[in-house]
């Protein structure tokens, strides 16, 4: 018999990149291959909802008093104020997750991951997602045409900031060609499942199983 899954604490894959490295449309991927059976924390925030955003899937958007509110009642299990707006993670349900034995996805900026390597530095597992140039990057942002040419510029501006964090994180790719940074990601999952502290108690009972044999 296999090793029980539903003994093992979940993992928190945490990616972060500039804005318009790409770390969206890779979560979208790693959500969308329903084998990993990856869960996306959906956060909070005060920033105004994209059209081609869902309320409630992509984001919770909240106004500031809201988020105030569940910012000091203790409901965030990180927050960070990012180009301007306040966004934070849902504590309770990243919690439920972890403890069904199922791995939580998180899309948040280094301030936040900072935050919850130091409340969970078991489960932390970190990306960080650079862009191929930084012609590139603006290119992306242009492409994606969400944002106003002023919200661009705001979050070029942040980028270099955002891209010399990158010695905090377990992980660091290029997202140049899309399937190959996917394939990185895939494989950094695989491994950090696989890793022996993260399967200690199922695989003691399986080993347990495996001695008693003949
Ligand atoms: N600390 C923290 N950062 C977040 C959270 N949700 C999103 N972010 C980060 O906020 C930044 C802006 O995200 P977003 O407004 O979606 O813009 P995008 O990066 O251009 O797609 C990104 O770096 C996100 O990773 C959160 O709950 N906490
Ligand atoms: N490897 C890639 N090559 C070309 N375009 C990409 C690649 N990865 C993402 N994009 C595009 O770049 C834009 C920004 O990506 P997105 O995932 O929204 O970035 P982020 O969430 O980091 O802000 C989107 O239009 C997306 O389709």
């Amino acid at each position: 018999m296999p090793p029980q899954k539903s003994e093992r604490r979940g993992i928190v894959l945490i990616l972060s990149s500039p804005s318009g490295a790409g770390k969206t449309t890779l979560t979208r991927m790693l959500l969308q291959d329903r084998r990993l059976d990856l869960t996306l924390s959906i956060s909070v925030t005060t920033r105004p909802r994209r059209t081609s955003e869902v309320d409630g899937i992509h984001y919770r958007f909240i106004a500031q008093r809201q988020f105030e509110a569940m910012r000091d009642s203790g409901e965030l299990l990180e927050w960070a104020q990012v180009h301007g707006n306040f966004y934070g993670t849902p504590r309770q349900p990243v919690e439920e997750l972890l403890a069904q034995g199922r791995d939580a996805l998180f899309d948040i900026d280094y301030q936040g991951t900072q935050q919850v390597r130091q409340k969970m530095p078991t489960e932390a597992v970190t990306v960080f997602i650079l862009p191929p140039s930084m012609k590139e990057l603006r290119a992306r942002l242009e492409r994606r045409a969400e944002d106003s040419p002023e919200t661009i510029e705001n979050r070029l501006n942040n980028a270099r900031n955002e891209i010399s964090r990158w010695t905090q994180y377990d992980y660091v790719l290029v997202n140049d060609d899309l399937q190959a940074a996917f394939d990185d990601l895939l494989a950094i999952l695989r491994s950090e499942r696989l890793r022996r502290p993260r399967r200690t108690e199922s695989v003691a009972a399986f080993v347990d199983k495996l001695l008693s044999e003949g």
